[in-house]
């Protein structure tokens, strides 16, 4: 589903932060992506979105070379990735529900096939007394259960979350991570970028490490 070929990225003018990457995300799989602050996963997870270029080696996206695609073809390739932004970019102007919504929207269903869909879900993340309310009054907590919710609402091919358990107590984070689970055994590939080692004694899975700009993949 995803390969990288010998991918190095380099900010500007600086030193490599990542480097000689080679590694392969295969479909229905669960990996964890950790490593020391400052140690590119969050580089990594853009280069998996296609929000960063490489600056040099392949990666190959859902079959395609990810450094040949047309502008054009992005938005399509994009629909078929959930991500959780470690700043959660909901949308302002939104409420929760309609933010969860969005991606089902945007695929042109009509509401009354997903609006039932949309509030178990926003149940099971816990946040359906917030369901009509702006991101603006959410907690931080809150608004990282929604971001979630938004990107796994429309059962994605690839799901990228970056530290989605950071602004939680120890409960919720182990339900968001049943959740995570589930959808990976429904056939979702799950990559989350985290510290957090009890998250990821509760359910072993391959990890991919960073350190120092390159990775050591354990399966
Ligand atoms: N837009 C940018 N311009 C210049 N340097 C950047 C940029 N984004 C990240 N970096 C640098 O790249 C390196 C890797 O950063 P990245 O955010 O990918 O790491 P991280 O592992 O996600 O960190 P954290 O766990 O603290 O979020 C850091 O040295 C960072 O300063």
């Amino acid at each position: 589903m995803i390969r990288f070929d010998n991918v190095g990225v380099r900010y500007g003018l600086g030193e490599e932060v990542l480097s000689d990457l080679c590694f392969d995300i295969k479909p229905g799989t669960f990996q964890y992506l950790t490593g020391a602050s400052g140690s590119g996963k969050t580089s990594l997870l853009r280069l998996l979105f296609l929000s960063l270029q490489p600056t040099r080696g392949n990666i190959s996206i859902f079959g395609k070379n990810a450094q040949a695609l047309d502008r054009t073809e992005l938005p399509a390739i994009r629909r078929r990735i959930g991500i959780v932004f470690q700043d959660f970019r909901l949308l302002d102007h939104m409420t929760l529900y309609e933010n969860v919504a969005l991606p089902l929207r945007v695929r042109g269903y009509e509401e009354a096939s997903y609006r039932r869909d949309v509030i178990d879900l926003i149940k099971w993340v816990g946040l359906a007394d917030r369901i009509d309310a702006f991101p603006q009054v959410l907690s931080g907590g809150e608004q990282q259960r929604a971001a979630v919710a938004r990107a796994i609402i429309d059962q994605p091919e690839l799901l990228l979350a970056d530290e989605p358990t950071g602004n939680l107590d120890p409960a919720l984070a182990r339900r968001l991570l049943r959740l995570f689970i589930e959808l990976n055994r429904s056939g979702t590939s799950v990559v989350i970028a985290t510290h957090d080692l009890s998250l990821m004694e509760q359910h072993s899975a391959r990890r991919l490490v960073l350190e120092s700009g390159r990775m050591e993949v354990y399966d």
